[in-house]
C-alpha cells in the first residue's frame, strides 16, 4: 500500500472532571488525531502525548513537528506490504515514541480496513469483551476519594487504581480497604513520585493486598525497582519506566517487576506493543493495557490490542463518558455489560468517526500529500 495523504488534526476538548496525578492538574484533553488516506480508504491513529512533558519527553507541539518534519515525508517515500514495516522505517529515529505511534496506528487501521479485517484481527486478538477498571485521581480529601470509589464499585468497573503521592498513600488506601473490604480489586500508581529513601512507608502498602503497585520510582530507573522489588511482596507494575522491548527484558531479567503496564504511544506504536506482550507471555508476566485519557480513536486503538490473549489484568481504557461528555466516535464507547467492553467487529478501529465533534473541538487541520504542497488551516484556539 502507498500512503498518498495524511491529515493531522489538533483537538482540545474539556474533561468531565479535573485530573490530579503526583504530576500535576489536567483539566482539558488536547491531541493530535491522524488520517492516513490510500486509494478509497482511510485510517485513524491519536498521539497520546499530554500538552506538556510531565509523563513523558514529548508533548502535542514536539509530536506535531516530528509528524512533519521527518515521518509523514518518510512514510510517502515507501511502498510497504504490513504495518509492522512502519516502526522499522522509523527505527532509525531515536525515541519520539508517541509520534511514532500516532501515525503508525492509522497505517494499521487502514490496513485493518483494506483487507476487511476488524483491527483486533489483524492484531491477532482472541477475545470478544475486554474487562476494564477505572483510574482514579488524587481527591481533595479521603472522603471525595471513597464517594468516587463507591461510584465506580457500583458502575461494576474490574479494577480500582488510585492515583497516590506523598502525603497522600498510605492513608487513602487504608480508608478504602477499610470501607469496602478486602475483596475490591485495588492498585495504586505513584507516577514516581518515591525514591529508595520511602522504602519502609511503600513496604506500609505491603498490609492491604493491591494487586499491584504502578511506577513507585524514577520514570527512568530499573535498578532501584528491583531492589524494592526485593523488599516488597505486592507485585510492582512498570508503566513509565518501559519504552521498548529490550527495556521490558531488562527489567524482567533485573527483577524489576512482576506485572507490565503497555501503552501502545509509549512503546512507539501497536507492532511493538504486540512484541511487548509476546515477550511478556514468553516470560510468564501478565500484561494490561494502560490509559493516556484517549479520545475515541486511541481508546478503539486499546480495545484492539487489549483483546490478545496476555492482557490478563483489566486495563485503564473507561468508557467515553468517563472522561468527556462527546467524544470523537459515535456511538461513545460505553459497557456492554458493567465492566466490560466489547471488543468491535467492524473494519478497522470498527467506530464511526464523529466528525461533527471534532469540527466542535478542532484547533488546527493541516493535509499532507505525497504529490503536492501541504495546506494549513489554522482555527482560533479559544
Ligand atoms: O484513565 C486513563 O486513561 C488512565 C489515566 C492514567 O492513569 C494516566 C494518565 C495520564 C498519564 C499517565 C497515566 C498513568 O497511567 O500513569
Ligand atoms: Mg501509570
Amino acid at each position: 500500500m502507498k500512503i498518498e495523504r495524511v491529515d493531522l488534526q489538533r483537538i482540545k476538548i474539556p474533561l468531565t472532571a479535573p485530573f490530579v496525578t503526583s504530576m500535576g492538574l489536567e483539566t482539558h484533553k488536547e491531541c493530535i488525531l491522524v488520517r492516513a488516506y490510500s486509494g478509497a480508504h482511510v485510517g485513524f491513529g491519536e498521539s497520546v502525548a499530554m500538552d506538556v512533558p510531565v509523563y513523558n519527553e514529548e508533548d502535542v507541539d514536539t509530536v506535531w513537528y516530528m509528524l512533519e518534519k521527518y515521518l509523514i515525508p518518510q512514510l510517502f517515500s515507501r511502498e510497504i506490504e504490513h504495518p509492522d514495516e512502519v516502526s522499522q522505517i522509523f527505527s532509525w529515529m531515536r525515541r519520539n515514541q508517541m509520534a511514532k505511534s500516532a501515525l503508525e496506528g492509522a497505517v494499521w487501521d487502514l490496513y485493518a480496513k483494506m483487507n476487511g479485517m476488524s483491527l483486533s484481527q489483524a492484531l491477532g486478538g482472541t477475545r470478544k469483551t475486554i474487562d476494564v477498571g477505572v483510574s482514579i485521581g488524587i481527591e481533595p480529601t479521603i472522603d471525595k476519594l471513597l464517594a468516587r470509589v463507591d461510584g465506580f464499585i457500583r458502575d461494576g468497573y474490574k479494577k480500582i487504581k488510585v492515583k497516590i503521592k506523598p502525603g497522600f498513600d498510605v492513608e487513602p488506601i487504608r480508608a478504602i480497604r477499610h470501607t469496602f473490604g478486602p475483596d475490591v480489586p485495588l492498585m495504586a500508581d505513584a507516577n514516581s513520585a518515591y525514591t529508595l529513601a520511602d522504602i519502609d512507608l511503600l513496604k506500609q502498602l505491603d498490609d492491604f493486598g493491591l494487586i499491584m503497585i504502578e511506577q513507585p520510582l524514577g520514570h527512568d530507573d530499573i535498578i532501584d525497582h528491583a531492589t524494592l522489588q526485593r523488599e516488597l511482596k505486592t507485585p510492582i507494575c512498570l508503566d513509565e519506566s518501559i519504552h521498548t522491548v529490550e527495556d521490558a527484558r531488562k527489567a524482567i531479567e533485573l527483577g524489576s517487576c512482576r506485572i507490565i503496564n503497555i501503552k501502545i504511544g509509549r512503546v512507539g506504536g501497536l507492532s511493538n506493543a504486540k512484541k511487548l506482550h509476546d515477550l511478556c507471555a514468553a516470560k510468564g508476566v501478565p500484561v494490561w493495557c494502560g490509559g493516556m485519557q484517549e479520545v475515541g480513536i486511541g481508546r478503539a486503538h486499546n480495545i484492539a490490542i487489549a483483546s490478545l490473549a496476555n492482557f490478563t489484568i483489566p486495563g485503564d481504557t473507561s468508557p467515553s463518558h468517563r472522561y468527556f461528555t462527546e467524544d470523537v466516535v459515535t456511538p461513545m464507547i460505553d459497557f456492554v455489560s458493567p465492566g466490560v467492553l466489547a471488543v468491535p467487529t467492524g473494519a478497522g478501529i470498527g467506530y464511526t468517526i464523529n466528525e461533527a465533534a471534532i469540527l466542535r473541538a478542532l484547533v488546527q487541520h493541516k493535509s499532507y500529500y505525497a504529490n503536492q504542497e501541504s495546506t494549513t488551516t489554522v482555527i482560533p484556539n479559544w
